[in-house]
């Protein structure tokens, strides 16, 4: 059968030239933490975590998907906080501006249960070295999975997926966030490296089920595929708990190099990025320009539309 497909029809400007960050070559720190039922606790553990990284040279700290509650869809309502209406509704955010701003770092905050009207969401803050609000991620595909005898998950039971792909300008660089099982779907990070990202950070807490074979293979999947760096950070493993995560918070270079990684116990993560790697890599392995774009294409729905 003949091809329909018409490639002037799904023009996607090609990939952005990589933007000049203000520093190139940073330390990072993905702080993997043990939560509890707490949240006071919660928040009192990360904001020290996120201290010590900063201590250890850290321009950048990332934190665990959902580190100020279980992860759990009876816990989602009960810990949600209204980030818009301000520090008072929002504790959990409220630290991380604040130790933004303190410790002059750049803050990707893992992610939090988030309530906005009627709803709740899956979301991620993003704080600048001022202690701003740059971005606010809200987890775009929801995990819901169903693995008889081993994992069944529905977060739709209580969660609404975002719907914007976030990529945010900061002092250490573009970074496109996904949030755990958006890892999964490779075209959201090939959309962040035609947006120009240096790095993904993905918060995410993935299982005893699906970690072992997936986590690490779909990190550095992302990154050699798009040749930029993959950070993740995940919950420590509480093997008591009703969501046994599977730890192993990973930074992934751009030739799909695991650069730092851990088990499952709590552990800060120090280790450093060198965005000069992405630029010898791509120049090693020119996909970009290789790339069959009249043969098939990814289309940026905003981008076109804005055209
Ligand atoms: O994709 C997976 O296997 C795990 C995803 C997950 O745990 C999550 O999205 O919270």
């Amino acid at each position: 059968m003949a091809s329909t497909f018409k490639p002037e029809q799904a023009r996607v400007p090609p990939a952005l030239q990589l933007p000049s960050p203000p520093i190139t070559k940073f330390k990072i720190g993905l702080c993997q933490l043990s939560v509890t039922a707490d949240k006071e606790r919660n928040i009192v553990h990360a904001r020290a975590a996120i201290e010590e990284a900063a201590e250890k040279g850290a321009k950048l700290v990332v934190l665990p998907e959902i580190w100020n509650s279980p992860y759990s869809n009876d816990s989602f309502p009960i810990y949600a906080e209204d980030i818009d209406a301000g520090p008072d509704a929002s504790p959990s955010t409220a630290m991380l501006s604040e130790a933004a701003r303190l410790l002059k770092i750049t803050i990707v905050g893992g992610s939090i249960p988030e309530r906005s009207g009627d709803k709740l969401y899956n979301t991620c803050c993003i704080f600048d070295t001022d202690g701003k609000l740059k971005a606010k991620h809200r987890k775009i595909h929801l995990f819901d999975i169903d693995i008889p005898g081993k994992i069944t998950f529905k977060e739709s039971q209580t969660l609404t997926a975002g719907e914007t792909p976030t990529v945010v300008d900061t002092e250490v660089g573009r970074i496109g966030i996904g949030i755990c099982y958006d890892i999964r779907f490779q075209e959201l990070a090939m959309l962040y490296a035609a947006r120009g990202a240096h790095l993904i950070c993905y918060p995410g807490a993935f299982n005893m089920t699906t970690g072992p074979l997936h986590w690490e293979l779909l990190q550095r999947a992302r990154a050699v595929d798009n040749q930029l760096y993959v950070a993740t950070c995940a919950p420590a493993r509480d093997a008591g708990g009703g969501y046994v995560a599977w730890g192993h918070s990973t930074l992934i270079g751009p030739f799909g190099e695991v650069l730092a990684t851990t088990e499952h116990d709590e552990a800060i993560i120090i280790s450093e990025i060198d965005y000069s790697q992405i630029d010898l890599r791509r120049t090693n392995l020119p996909l970009e320009k290789q790339r069959r774009g009249d043969l098939y294409q990814l289309v940026d729905v905003q981008r076109s539309s804005s055209q």
